[in-house]
């Protein structure tokens, strides 16, 4: 029996250091003059520029708003203008596809050149390390096949599939069975080197051959999990880098990185720290040792459940005992209003025993952040939308939909206000989701097409998966699992090559072939056949056909896609394949809840189920499309449209819609900016109290400092407007915290400053003009007939009257005039 490695083999033939050095020229030099250098504020100057001496980090503190992003983008110009540094000389990592993006937008119009911007690696850690592996892994690892990311529906399918008790792989019978969570973990454990294979076997009860042939499945197969792209591409820096002195040994990409900036320091966890650390030891054409920058803000540390840790920017130097650390501060924060920031450090940071950094607002006075109370989710959700229909009417559409955040702790949270703007009000919210939710559904099974058509790695997994569900018969798991072992015993006979994908089909489509020239020797081509064990009674041979049917159509829409792999027409060749093979009928049987399966078919689906099933076709549309304009804009260079979409479909992308107002959870809005935050902080069910609670009332509650920063990042998203809510009444809070906030509700035509009204310095602060009078007018009648202004002039009144109204007026419902009336506005200042 194969053991698997257990570590990469060493040095292995690379390209010679010689050939990689960028040569020149530089392109650095058209940087020197750029528009926004003149912008930065003394101390954004001094980090940018900053000597990128090799040894050396560069931790800069930058609290909410004070231009991390703006900054490190012209530290990245400097580098290259006043350093001479090449682009392919520094590398720039961060947690998120949306930091990246963001950051990729700014460096665009900031260095406006596509030639230097196409050659800076900027990336996320899963990026970089997937393409370590992608590029370099055949190098170090047995298998040389291309990796794929496997989701976690797609894990539990795997599980599913291979969890028989007796299952042929590389054609040994072995037996076991094992949860999808056991498994990830195991895989974790023994990637890590936490336990050994036998360990494993010992700790989770299950066959030692049957893990190691399931392990080495998905290493030949290219699946795999999260964690896995980084324990390889760790691998990958150790094995190339173990002989510091053998350039040729090196991987030029790694060693021709000088500079290494990572933002959002204070998130990273333990993993993912290793990995910089790797990348920083990596041995340096040229020069000893690498210069680190990073950027961060110890108090916005929310993942601390995930092993990040508030003190890593301050403790740097222990996880980096040869560098020379210089600690440096951005001093303002351009997003903030001086109450806003002031309400926001001395609640969450001060009062929760952290340490606050000196940072000053650079706008004039503002209003504080509105405090309101409600008794319930419902009264509180209510208010909410009667305030941004106010603000919205009553600024004349200066401020739109899209201005507003509602700021949810939880996923289920974010849901129930989506509900029941959805349900209550007809209105569409643009909920951000930290993954693609339709990959939970059964929309999957789209991705398991998508997969068979691409012909790339998971082909293979994606037609098991689909033929699971075209299966519609009892029995289908076990003999999808048959299938899977007279296919590996087909392949462990030499009739194919190194999986690559595409075999599975290749072998089905054979076996078909042979069935199919039964009329001349029926007993002896059947016997021939291999699909004839499995399929054998009269009942299964509409699933024969279905299958048949089904790979005729993949290989016709695949043709298709070849010259046009557009969303659109990937949806329609989805819908062609999806009729012709009867997989619809599954896709309209309802979700699995846990334990029962419905038989496909079998259930109608409820009007309920149905509209969810909308949305998540929907959902995975505009994935499509999300995915698509990135390829398109940043020029991607994959081999094809739908290569990249299965390597990209579960990024966050957050995309903003101007008709539709933000949901999110605090999580995903993290390092976003909104004119108007609000807060959500009412008790959660009869009795119990606002999760806010402890922060807002009680002057002697003992400090909750992980509470205070989620808080706190919450609070920093606003850059206008704060609404919290509060539990109790404004009267009972005390006096440190109801001196910050005020329980008056902002109204447009207030003078807050010497700029003058709320209307003027929001025009000014979002530079959009003032809309005309006729529109101001035109909001102030609607809001008239909506009658919600009166009520709501306090903010800290008892239920509105809104909700009330909904509940008795049934025929004309006041949920209903609101959502109009947004619409309607929206056509105004359109
Ligand atoms: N020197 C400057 N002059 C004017 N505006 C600036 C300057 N620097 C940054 N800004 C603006 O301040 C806002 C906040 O910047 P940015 O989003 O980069 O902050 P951040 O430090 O990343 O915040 P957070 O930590 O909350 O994510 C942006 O709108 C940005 O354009």
């Amino acid at each position: 029996m194969t053991e698997l490695p257990e570590s990469p083999s060493s040095s292995p033939e690379l390209p010679s250091p010689s050939s990689s050095p960028s040569p020149s020229p530089s392109p650095s030099s058209s940087l020197s003059s750029l528009p926004s250098y003149s912008l930065l504020s003394p101390s954004q100057r001094e980090v940018a520029e900053f000597p990128p001496s090799p040894q050396s980090i560069l931790a800069v503190r930058a609290g909410p708003g004070s231009g991390k992003t703006f900054t490190m983008v012209n530290r990245i110009a400097t580098l290259m203008s006043k350093y001479a540094l090449e682009p392919e000389e520094i590398l720039v990592l961060s947690m998120t596809n949306r930091a990246v993006n963001s950051l990729r937008g700014s460096l665009d119009f900031i260095i406006n050149n596509n030639e230097i911007s196409s050659k800076l690696e900027l990336r996320t850690f899963h990026s970089f390390c997937a393409s370590l592996v992608d590029q370099y892994g055949h190098l170090y690892f047995q298998s040389s096949v291309k990796r794929r990311l496997m989701d976690d529906l797609s894990w539990r399918s795997f599980s599913n599939i291979f969890s028989a008790k007796t299952i042929s792989i590389a054609g040994k019978k072995v037996e076991g069975s094992l949860t999808a969570s056991s498994l990830e973990r195991i895989l974790q454990g023994i990637k890590s080197g936490e336990f050994s294979l036998k360990q494993a076997s010992d700790k989770f009860k299950v066959n030692k051959d049957y893990l190691n042939e399931l392990l080495l499945y998905l290493e030949q197969n290219g699946m795999m999990r999260y964690q896995d792209f980084i324990a390889d591409a760790i691998s990958i820096m150790d094995s190339s880098s173990l002989d510091k002195q053998d350039e040729t040994s090196w991987i030029p990409q790694l060693a021709k990185y000088k500079v290494i900036i990572i933002d959002e320091i204070q998130d990273m966890h333990y993993s993912l720290l290793k990995v910089i650390k790797k990348v920083a030891n990596y041995p340096t054409y040229g020069q000893s040792g690498k210069h680190l920058t990073f950027a961060g803000d110890p108090n916005q540390c929310i993942y601390e459940f995930l092993g990040s840790s508030p003190e890593l920017l301050q403790k740097l130097s222990k996880d980096f005992p040869n560098y020379e650390t210089n600690h440096y501060n951005l001093q303002e924060t351009f997003r903030l209003t001086p109450q806003i920031l002031e309400a926001a450090t001395e609640i969450a940071v001060k009062r929760q025993g952290l340490q606050s950094i000196p940072l000053q607002s650079v706008k004039p006075d503002w209003l504080k952040p509105t405090a309101y109370t409600k008794d319930s989710p419902v009264e509180e959700y209510d208010y909410i939308i009667s305030e941004i229909t106010r603000l919205i009417l009553e600024s004349g559409g200066l401020l739109k939909p899209a201005d507003f955040i509602i700021l949810a702790r939880t996923n289920k949270e974010t849901q129930a206000i989506e509900e029941h703007m959805r349900d209550l009000y007809g209105l569409k919210a643009n909920k951000f989701s930290s993954s693609a939710t339709w990959a939970s559904s059964r929309v999957h099974v789209l991705l398991d097409i998508v997969n068979v058509i691409n012909q790339g790695p998971g082909s293979d997994f994606g037609l098991l998966c689909s033929i699971l569900k075209i299966d519609k018969k009892p029995g289908a798991k076990l003999r999808v699992s048959k299938l899977f072992t007279l296919y590996d015993q087909w392949r462990s006979t030499g009739n194919s090559g190194p999986c690559q994908g595409s075999n599975l089909e290749e072998f089905i489509t054979s076996e078909i072939q042979k069935l199919k020239v039964k009329s001349t020797d029926k007993k002896a081509t059947n016997s021939q056949s291999k699909l004839a064990s499995i399929y054998k009674s009269p009942d299964h041979k509409d699933t024969l056909h279905s299958i048949t049917v089904f790979l005729n159509s993949i290989r016709d829409e695949r043709v298709n896609l070849k010259s046009n792999d557009t969303p659109k027409s990937i949806i329609s060749s989805l819908y062609e394949i999806m009729s012709k093979s009867d997989l619809l009928e599954y896709l309209n049987t309802p979700d699995i809840k846990r334990g029962h399966s419905p038989k496909v078919g079998s259930v109608t689906p409820t009007d309920e189920q149905r509209q969810r099933l909308d949305r998540n076709i929907a959902a995975f549309y505009l994935s499509l499309k999300n995915s698509y304009s990135q390829f398109i804009d940043y020029d991607i260079q994959d081999n094809s449209f739908l290569e990249y979409f299965l390597k990209t479909y579960n990024d966050d992308i957050a995309v903003s819609n101007p008709e539709l107002i933000n949901i999110s959870t605090i999580h995903m809005a993290k390092g976003l900016e909104f004119p108007v935050v609000f807060l959500p902080g009412s008790p959660s069910s009869f009795g119990s109290s606002s999760y806010w609670a402890s922060l807002l009332s009680d002057e002697k509650s003992i400090p909750e400092p992980s509470k205070g920063r989620l808080f706190y990042v919450a609070c920093t998203r606003a850059k206008n407007l704060l609404y919290i809510g509060i539990p109790g009444h404004f009267d009972d809070l005390p006096s440190s915290v109801s001196d910050l906030l005020t329980n008056k509700v902002p109204t447009m035509s207030s003078r807050i400053n010497e700029r003058g009204s709320l209307l003027e310095n929001l025009s000014f602060d979002l530079n959009r003009p003032i809309p005309s009078r006729a529109k101001i007018k035109e909001g102030s009648s609607l809001l008239k007939s909506l009658n919600i202004d009166q009520s709501n002039r306090t903010a800290t009144g008892s239920s509105i009257t809104i909700a009330r109204k909904y509940h008795t007026v049934s025929t004309c419902s006041t949920h209903k005039v609101i959502a109009a009336s947004i619409h309607r506005i929206k056509r105004v200042v359109r």
